[in-house]
């Protein structure tokens, strides 16, 4: 994979754009023995059996036992009812299922849940994420994401970003820099209208991203899909938009969900971002319980769950159909590491 995604914003723009090939392996490899850091690979899995023997082999082959990039490779296994724990053991992951991880503290459903259940379980002082579900990627992925971290003391937090190959082909003239619908319909609106500094992202919901571990353990992460923009909004008040990058990492692919299921991811991170409204401080205590839920003592921002209604045709008829989507954010895990 040589080709890059698009050059660079213009300059003066943030976030700071590099290109993964910006950095060599063995820059990257002497950086990281300059600076102590060990660096952890952490794949969140839900259902993955299929694709994350994959991720894990060629990662491992590639920058475990080729050259020492990683000190170790994570699976969260979030609560899956396949082979993912199986097959991502077989491929040479350490694996954890996260509801049997710090089990005292109680166990969500979700993504967000899992990334940070794995603050408890690794030992990097730096943490690459990586879906589970590529299918068009290259284990170039790990190395460009912590280029800026190991060479930018500054850089707390490195967005991917990449083309996806067979979108963006309709009319409009979108080109193939184009973000998922969820992307395009609720992340990119939500930035320009309330979170401006973040517009500079090309995929501000990129699974692929890497973040310093003291970093990650400050934030309150949302227990589902909110953990990317959620991590992004709190990074940037924290500690300016300066200390996060972006990477051009070339290609990926991934396997897409149906649109009604989009709709609970969009609920979850306009959630996310109606908390984090009036700045950080509003998040102490918010929807953070870790069993069953008191949203009524704790009102509107402590609620754990949404009632979203859709609908579905059914024998001539509308069939409405609900579901509770959670909402539940964990609190910062420096206070309970
Ligand atoms: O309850 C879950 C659901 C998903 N996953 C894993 O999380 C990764 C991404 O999940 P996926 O359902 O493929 O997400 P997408 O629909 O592709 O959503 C995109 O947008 C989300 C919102 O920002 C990001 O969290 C995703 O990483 C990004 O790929 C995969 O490895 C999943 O197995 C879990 O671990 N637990
Ligand atoms: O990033 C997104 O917006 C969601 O993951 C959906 O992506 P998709 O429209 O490519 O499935």
């Amino acid at each position: 994979m040589t080709h890059s995604a698009a050059s660079a914003p213009a300059a003066g723009s943030a976030p700071a754009t590099y290109v993964w090939a910006d950095w060599s392996l063995d820059d990257l490899l002497a950086a990281k023995a300059a600076s102590g850091l060990r660096v952890s690979l952490v794949v969140p899995a839900r259902n993955e059996a299929a694709t994350v023997g994959d991720v894990v082999t060629r990662v491992r082959e590639a920058l475990v036992e080729t050259v020492a990039l990683l000190d170790e490779i994570v699976v969260i296994d979030s609560d899956s009812t396949d082979a993912t724990y199986e097959v991502a053991t077989d491929a040479g992951a350490v694996v954890h299922r996260s509801a049997e991880v710090r089990p005292e503290l109680g166990s969500h459903p979700g993504k967000g849940e899992a990334m940070w259940k794995s603050l408890f379980v690794t030992t990097g002082d730096v943490l690459v994420f990586m879906d589970a579900d590529l299918v068009d990627w290259d284990t170039h992925f790990v190395p460009g994401l912590l280029g800026p971290l190991l060479t930018r003391p500054e850089v707390g937090l490195v967005k991917g970003f990449y083309e996806r190959p067979g979108t963006g082909e309709g009319p409009e003239g979108l080109g193939a820099l184009d973000g998922g619908r969820v992307t395009e319909l609720v992340a990119r609106p939500v930035i320009a209208l309330e979170h401006p500094a973040l517009a500079g992202l090309v995929q501000p919901l990129a699974g692929e991203w890497a973040i310093r571990r003291e970093l990650f353990a400050s934030l309150s992460v949302p227990t589902g899909y909110a953990v990317e923009l959620a991590a992004l909004i709190d990074t940037c008040r924290l500690r300016g938009a300066g200390a996060i990058a972006q990477v051009d990492l070339g290609r990926r692919a991934h396997r897409h969900q149906a649109l009604l299921d989009l709709g609970a991811m969009a609920v979850q991170i306009l959630a996310a971002v109606e908390r984090r409204r009036g700045g950080v401080e509003t998040l102490a205590g918010a929807g953070s319980s870790t069993t069953g839920g008191d949203a009524a003592e704790s009102g509107r921002r402590g609620e754990e769950s949404v009632r979203l209604r859709q609908y579905r045709p059914d024998g001539g008829r509308i069939s409405p159909v609900e579901r509770d989507v959670p909402i539940i954010e964990r609190p910062p895990a420096k206070d309970l590491l």
